[in-house]
């Protein structure tokens, strides 16, 4: 088995199994681990030093380099790692390949080519598609091999590609991550895994190297519906700290001192201060695109609706997103939401928080309440 030559397991949880012990296991799914491992199974932070080349899995294949694929492939390439790309737009593999990345020419080419095989695509559809399609990863899979699906897709698209790799004799493991384009470039991505435990394990020591934490949670579907919910809040999140930038404006305050003022408080979030200063300019340079977002709400949706679970907040953050879409903002930056409540006025222009109109504002709702005193 070509893995086995180089797999010892996650130095994180302190287990040094290697992958062939794992897979020639008699009861390979239920491989008895020791007591540390159950104990780090669901929740493990990385490991503080990191794995040696040589323990790491041997060729790694990966799959869609879009914002969040690049630098993930990337931190790869950079800790040493033998990494051979696919990307649908193939002038986006061009900068990993001078980094030293190998190239092939289909999904299908890279998984036979690799012991486990990443894939970061934008939605279900293209996960799919990439996975089973003509000339899809799952062409390329066999017993021995292990495909990580990265993307954030719902359960039931995941179990079906699941099936697909499994029917290979190959393992399979859902990884969604939370943390947007710069925890990727740093390195920093929360792991939101399920499926397969031994690919778990064989594909730590990577997930260490691209991510800051990584939770394994049982069975297929429950990282993406994990994903889904924190996707989920977050929508929400955006579009309530939009109302409030907005409301503050209207009513003479200036929304910087918003900003200052939450990220001070109880529901200060990195979140509202990375993204308030630029929301306050009307820019959104995009890390996490507007489109997706709106996907993820559509596919949180989904998920309540599954288990009659009301989310009416949710449902209308979802509304606030398709309007956004409906003016063109899917490739901004999801912050960008903001531009769905701005009320269209003077021919058509949306009001934006330049500081002419807010001074001129404050002055006239202070007119209206010296007036009405
Ligand atoms: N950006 C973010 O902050 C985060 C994103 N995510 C999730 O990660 C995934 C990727 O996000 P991100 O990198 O931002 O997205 P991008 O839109 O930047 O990249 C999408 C990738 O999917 C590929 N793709 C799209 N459609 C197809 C198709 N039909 N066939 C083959 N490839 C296709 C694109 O290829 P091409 O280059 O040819 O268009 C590209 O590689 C999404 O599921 C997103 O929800 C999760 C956490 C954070
Ligand atoms: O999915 C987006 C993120 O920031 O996490």
């Amino acid at each position: 088995m070509e893995m086995a030559k180089t797999l010892m397991v996650n130095a994180n949880c302190r287990n040094h199994l290697s992958f062939s012990a794992i897979l020639n296991s008699p009861k390979n799914t239920k491989f008895s681990f020791s007591k540390t491992m159950s104990m780090c199974s669901s929740f493990c932070p990385r490991a503080s030093s990191s794995t040696p080349k040589d323990e790491l899995p041997a060729r790694i294949g990966f799959l869609g380099l879009g914002i969040m694929g690049s630098p993930m492939a990337q931190n790869l390439i950079k800790a040493g790692c033998d990494v051979t790309v696919w990307n649908r737009t193939k002038s986006k593999c061009d900068p990993l390949i001078s980094l030293g990345a190998k190239y092939k020419s289909s999904p299908e080419e890279v998984a036979a080519s690799c012991d486990v095989t990443f894939s970061m695509l934008a939605d279900p559809e293209s996960a799919v598609e990439v996975a089973c399609g003509n000339h899809g990863a799952a062409g390329g899979m066999s017993p021995g091999k292990g495909y990580v699906d990265v993307s954030t897709v719902d359960g039931a698209t995941s179990t079906s590609i699941s099936s697909r790799i499994k029917s290979t004799g190959a393992l399979y493991l859902e990884a969604p991550v939370s943390g947007s384009k710069k925890p990727a470039e740093d390195g920093q991505l929360i792991f939101l895994t399920a499926g397969d435990k031994s690919l778990y394990e064989t594909a730590a020591p990577l997930l260490d190297i691209m991510g800051k934490s990584r939770f394994y949670l049982g069975d297929v579907g429950n990282g993406a519906a994990m994903k889904l919910v924190v996707n989920m809040i977050m929508g929400s999140m955006m579009a309530s700290f939009s109302e409030g930038l907005l409301l503050s404006e209207k009513v003479g305050l200036d929304p910087s001192t918003l900003v200052e003022v939450i990220s001070q408080g109880a529901i200060s979030s990195p979140m509202y201060s990375t993204k308030g200063p630029s929301m306050v300019q009307s820019l959104y340079p995009t890390a996490f695109p507007l489109k997706h977002q709106q996907k993820d709400l559509r596919l949180a949706l989904g998920l309540a609706e599954s288990v009659s679970q009301p989310t009416p907040i949710a449902a209308a953050a979802n509304e606030l997103y398709k309007v956004a879409k409906s003016r063109g903002l899917s490739n901004q930056d999801f912050s960008a939401v903001i531009e769905a409540l701005k009320v269209a006025r003077f021919g058509g222009q949306t009001s934006s928080f330049s500081s002419e109109t807010r001074v001129s504002r404050r002055r006239s709702v202070r007119r209206g309440a010296c007036a009405s005193a």
